[in-house]
């Protein structure tokens, strides 16, 4: 179990309108990371934001920005997103014709690099590239929309790569965080949490609960709540 737990609001569930304002309130209510969601309407079918939003939001803040590419190809856009002061570029492995040149692609704009898994997608793609990874994100709904519904078989997928990142430290190997991400609220994150995620995006659950002071405050609050008694117990 780890002790160092993460929330990285999706902003794909803020207004857009008020972007950077979006981006202040999240973090100021305890929130960790950004996590901001490329989609280009042909890996997914939805379309949303790209460098130019990222470059307008990193003045924003000094949190981590970890960008998600639901994108193919993969490649032309990284070194884009690293010049707009992406910290963190994750993609999907069927997206990549060469997964270990698209993460050295990453590593070598300066970023730190991810692998993500949705629902369907096997996870022996990580056997070759752990030592080239900083971040495994399981998705946890399938890619393309926020406010889907948690698939429970990815706590499956979770346990089974928390046991290879910590064989993978055991042996001497770089530390990768674990993120999951979709359909993660306050009644489920302890369950994934103790299936051994250590970062956990949430959009609606977030940007879906402002509270009566108009902050994120009480919803951030109450999602680190849930994993309070498992730092505890770490
Ligand atoms: O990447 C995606 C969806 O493709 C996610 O980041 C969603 O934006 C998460 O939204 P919620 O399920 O938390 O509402």
């Amino acid at each position: 179990m780890t002790s160092t737990f993460r929330i990285a609001p999706s902003i794909l569930s803020a207004d857009f309108a008020r972007l950077g304002e979006e981006v202040e309130n999240v973090i100021a209510a305890g929130a960790d990371v950004i996590h901001f969601d490329v989609m280009d309407n042909h890996y997914v079918p939805n379309l949303t934001i790209g460098p130019v939003v990222c470059e307008a939001i990193r003045p924003r803040t000094k949190a981590p920005i970890d960008v998600h590419l639901m994108v193919k190809p993969v490649d032309a856009i990284v070194p884009m997103f690293a010049k707009a002061g992406a910290d963190i570029i994750s993609f999907h492995p069927e997206a990549s014709e060469h997964i270990d040149r698209t993460l050295s692609l990453i590593r070598d704009n300066g970023c730190k690099a991810g692998l993500v898994f949705n629902p369907a997608t096997p996870l022996h793609y990580l056997d070759h590239v752990m030592d080239k990874l900083d971040l495994i994100l399981v998705m946890s709904v399938n890619p393309g929309f926020g406010g889907q519904k948690f698939i429970g078989e990815a706590l499956v997928k979770i346990a089974d790569i928390r046991q290879r990142i910590d064989r993978h430290v055991a042996r001497g190997g770089q530390p990768i965080w674990l993120e999951v991400d979709g359909g993660v609220k306050v009644d489920n994150i302890r369950a994934i949490a103790e299936a051994g995620a250590d970062t956990f995006v949430a959009g609606s659950a977030i940007f879906g609960a402002r509270g009566a002071d108009g902050s994120y405050r009480d919803v951030v609050a109450a999602l680190r709540g849930q994993l309070e008694p498992l730092r505890r117990a770490a």
